[in-house]
């Protein structure tokens, strides 16, 4: 493949960065997303994976068992969906920013054919100057609803999208020690490039909406990083998160590349 004049980047944002936390989608936040684009988009280019579908259906419509059983929460999906991708082409649009729309599972990453339709959609939208905006597709497959997957889903775009970087947006500062989040501190871990060690970090804690906690992210990191991609794993809930991380003025983590011995 020819290099590309500019970096990709996928970013993962999860329901806790859109709702900030809330049991609403934040517009704002969808926003600060879309002006951050503006703002890189002479020398990245973006590919978003959206979760948030549920949160959003959620604001409006009150199914049965609360939206705790999987085939509700598909059902919630579908009906968020829309909405969703309404709030990010309203928002994104008048920041002159263009949107599409792309639903994948699991399984579309395993056939050949399946990869390379993928690979040319996406670029061809990206060619065109839209952003792709990809979330799972929920109402085949509920392995990421299951297990918080969009992490997942996210990494599996990025290696097979050959991204420079992997960003994916959480509610805390990085992935913290273990100690430091058992005793509410939070100490972030700057660099790493060993993801074992970093499994030792994880708390079996997620927050509201969230659904993978650090498990999710950190496997994640280890499909980007078997495909050669840095992985950062930055505080959405801040303004101008993506900018902040390229130029070191905020804590996150980076999950570097490999090192091989010989
Ligand atoms: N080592 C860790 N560092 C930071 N957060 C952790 C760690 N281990 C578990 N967590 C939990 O993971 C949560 C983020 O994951 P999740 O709730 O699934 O959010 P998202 O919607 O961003 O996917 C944090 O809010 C925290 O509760
Ligand atoms: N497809 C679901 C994704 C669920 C999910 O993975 O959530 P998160 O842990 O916030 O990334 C949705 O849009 O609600």
């Amino acid at each position: 493949m020819g290099r590309r004049d500019k970096k990709r980047i996928v970013l993962k944002v999860g329901s806790n960065v859109l709702t900030k936390g809330t049991d609403h989608i934040s517009r704002g936040k969808i926003e600060d997303i879309g002006r951050q684009i503006v703002a890189l988009q002479d020398t990245y280019e973006f590919v978003i994976v959206s979760s948030g579908a549920i949160a959003v259906a959620k604001q409006f419509v009150n199914l049965e068992s609360n939206g705790v059983a999987i085939d509700v929460k598909q059902a919630l999906a579908s009906i968020g969906q829309p909405h969703l991708m309404r709030i990010f082409q309203e928002s994104f649009r008048d920041l002159g920013l263009l949107t599409s729309q792309c639903l994948l599972s699991y399984s579309d990453f395993e056939r050949e054919q399946s990869k390379k339709n993928i690979i040319n959609t996406i670029n061809v939208l990206v060619a065109n100057n839209y952003i792709p905006i990809i979330n799972e597709n929920d109402t085949v497959a509920t392995d990421e609803i299951q297990f918080g997957d969009n992490d997942k889903l996210a990494a599996l775009t990025a290696s097979l999208l050959n991204a420079d970087l992997l960003v994916i947006a959480t509610n805390t500062n990085g992935i913290c020690t273990k100690e430091s989040v058992e005793n509410n501190t939070y100490q972030t871990i700057d660099e790493v490039n060993d993801i074992e060690m970093l499994e030792n970090e994880i708390v079996a804690e997620i927050s509201s909406h969230g659904t993978g906690g650090m498990k999710s992210k950190i496997e994640a990191a280890r499909i980007a990083q078997n495909a050669d991609i840095e992985t950062w794993v930055i505080n959405g809930l801040k303004d101008n998160f993506v900018i902040n991380a390229i130029q070191n003025k905020t804590l996150f983590t980076k999950i570097v590349k490999a090192v091989y011995n010989e």
